[in-house]
């Protein structure tokens, strides 16, 4: 059958800032696609995909640990970083994947898990085997269990304590994960070093950049809560020098679940950058808070809280990954509703945090997945997508933990839903069979030969924002309405075109109520000026004389309008001219 997918291969443009406006997108290998049948997905596999990625809008490929380990937390449980999974190929296989992804103008940021490894790294086992050995001091040891005890526990639904007692060497070791996850000992310099090292090798494979998994909790001290603390920025402050120096145009991405006023100290400053980018955790559940809450509150008030970064920065934002929905970052009365809303059933929870997958945290309701994702494609943030999301996957919350939805990647209706040709029971997690996400009819394929499908929008979607940078690189206003259901905001740029550098201005509007709403919005300084919706293009009535319009939304409705020039009022050809959006063969 002729790849409906397939696009010229142009190759990676020069942009330092990249990420900037990048789309990423996160893909299980385990997950994606089986390319010799033996039941697990494979750098083999996601090359084959890579045309798929590309047709949808992708930019950057973000792929959770994929190194050797006993995989009792998804492989975020090293046990050896210079080697791979055998059973996703071998690293020429993964140098092979990001040749093929770059040749396909897509990047590939890999995750770096470095506050632990597994209990099965031979660290770990010279460490506990040998205290006076090289390794002794690598792993945070003591004789004690009753120190640093204003750490929180994170995993609250297995973990007792953050010691855990090793029976070979007779002492307590630390770890802010599971008890078979030591933390390493960063106040030692040869962690340290073996860490760069390991850093070093992985971005001389070609890769874009890393995730820094975990990386508040690198350092331990009596009497603070071990979290944020500045030895961890400093480490990050030289691991960012190395990078820069070494490999420019490649990103740190720092996973810091913590408040605002603590995540943005992760970007460092001017004198002492450290990660280019941070995942925004604070605004991801006031996303799914508003929509239940029907009020806009929640998103203005955190966007508020919200610092400013500094210049080259940029927020990470997403709905969902391979861990739950975070509640960490929500008040104890707004988490109660949230699980009240989203996990009704307690097999819906996990830890501080709610296990399922978009669509039906959304009880399938398509209105409220195009919402909630125009919100992710609009307000400030490079997004990141989970894979699945773009066809409205389900979850299994019959299987343990967050593989509720870490399931095979649906591809067709046919076996294992063309994720594999394995025997069924060989697959390293069932496809998900359940009544309303059936692979039979949530799939791929069934998508691409429906033109109205969620699949279809989705890539109209990353379409329209790629070609205004004002979603990427834009400042962000609140533009305050009475509607409490309304929120509405502007993004705003200088572009340099043809006619020289010009502002593109964006006004974003939500309606985040499932009722229809009418709302006035005032905005003096563009009196007289017009409007034109980004989709269609179509001119939109122009605010009054005094600033005032009166836009109707219907429920869950939203507008993406680009404000129009200034002189006329009127379309130019380089201003506003319209994004070509291209159905595949298959769909015309
Ligand atoms: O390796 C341990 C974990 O590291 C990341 O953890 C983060 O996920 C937790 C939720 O599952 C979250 O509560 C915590 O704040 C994060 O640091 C990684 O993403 C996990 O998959 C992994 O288990
Ligand atoms: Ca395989």
């Amino acid at each position: 059958m002729a790849n409906p997918f397939q696009l010229n291969a142009p190759g990676l443009a020069h942009d330092p800032h990249w990420y900037r406006k990048a789309v990423f997108y996160e893909v299980l290998v385990r997950g994606f696609a089986d390319a010799n049948g033996d039941g697990s997905g494979d750098f083999s596999g996601l090359i084959d995909k890579l045309d798929y990625l590309q047709w949808l809008g992708v930019d950057c490929l973000w792929l959770p640990p994929f190194f050797k380990s006993p995989l009792r937390d998804g492989g975020y449980d090293i046990a050896d970083y210079y080697n791979v999974l055998d059973e996703f190929g071998t690293i020429s296989d993964f140098k092979r994947l990001v040749a093929e992804a770059h040749a396909r103008g897509v990047r590939v940021i890999i995750d770096l898990p470095l506050n632990h490894t597994s209990d099965k790294h031979h660290w770990f086992e010279e460490s506990r085997n040998d205290p006076d050995g090289p390794y002794g001091d690598f792993y945070v040891w003591s004789d004690t269990d009753e120190k640093y005890e204003d750490a929180r526990i994170i995993f609250v639904d297995t973990e007792e304590s953050n010691w855990t007692f090793d029976p070979v060497r007779r002492q307590f070791f630390w770890h802010r994960f599971f008890s078979h996850q030591p933390d390493l000992n960063f106040e030692n310099p040869k962690v340290i070093e073996a860490l760069f090292d390991v850093v070093k090798f992985w971005l001389d494979q070609g890769i874009d950049g890393f995730r820094a998994d975990a990386i508040p909790y690198l350092f331990e001290e009596e009497g603070t809560n071990s979290e944020n603390l500045p030895q961890t920025h400093a480490f990050l402050k030289d691991l960012r020098t190395m990078v820069d120096e070494n490999y420019p145009g490649r990103i740190i991405v720092a996973e810091a679940n913590q408040l605002p006023e603590e995540v943005v100290e992760y970007f460092g400053d001017a004198e002492g950058p450290e990660c280019h980018m941070c995942f925004h955790f604070p605004i991801m559940p006031k996303l799914f808070y508003a929509l239940r809450d029907q009020k806009a509150g929640p998103i203005i008030d955190t966007m508020a809280e919200t610092p400013n970064i500094p210049a080259g920065a940029q927020w990470g934002t997403f709905l969902r990954n391979h861990d739950e929905l975070t509640l960490e970052m929500v008040t104890n009365e707004e988490r109660e509703a949230m699980l009240g809303w989203y996990a009704p059933d307690s097999r819906m929870r996990a830890n501080v945090g709610i296990r399922r997958r978009l669509s039906p945290l959304l009880d399938n309701s398509r209105a409220e997945v195009e919402l909630i994702h125009a919100l992710l494609l609009s307000l400030p943030g490079s997004p990141f997508l989970y894979y699945g999301d773009e066809i409205g996957m389900g979850d299994n919350i019959w299987l343990e933990d967050r593989d509720a939805s870490r399931t095979p990647m649906q591809w067709n209706p046919d076996r294992n839903a063309g994720f594999s040709t394995a025997d069924p029971g060989k697959l390293y997690l069932p496809v998900v069979q359940s009544l309303v996400y059936h692979y039979n009819h949530v799939n791929v394929e069934a998508q691409l030969a429906s033109s109205s499908s969620l699949l279809h929008w989705m890539r109209q979607m990353l379409a329209v924002r790629r070609t205004h940078p004002a979603f990427g690189l834009g400042s962000y206003r609140n533009v305050p309405t009475e509607a409490e259901s309304v929120l509405a905001f502007i993004r705003e740029v200088e572009v340099d075109n043809a006619e020289g550098e010009q502002p593109e201005v964006v006004l974003c509007v939500f309606n985040l109520s499932q009722h229809p709403v009418a709302a006035q919005l005032n905005l003096p300084e563009y009196a007289g000026r017009g409007l034109r919706d980004l989709f269609g293009g179509t001119p939109f009535p122009a605010f009054g004389d005094d600033g005032a319009l009166t836009l109707t939304l219907g429920s869950h409705d939203f507008y993406w309008l680009r404000l129009r020039s200034a002189s006329s009022n009127t379309a130019s050809p380089h201003t506003e001219a319209l994004p070509i959006i291209q159905a595949p063969e298959a769909v015309k």
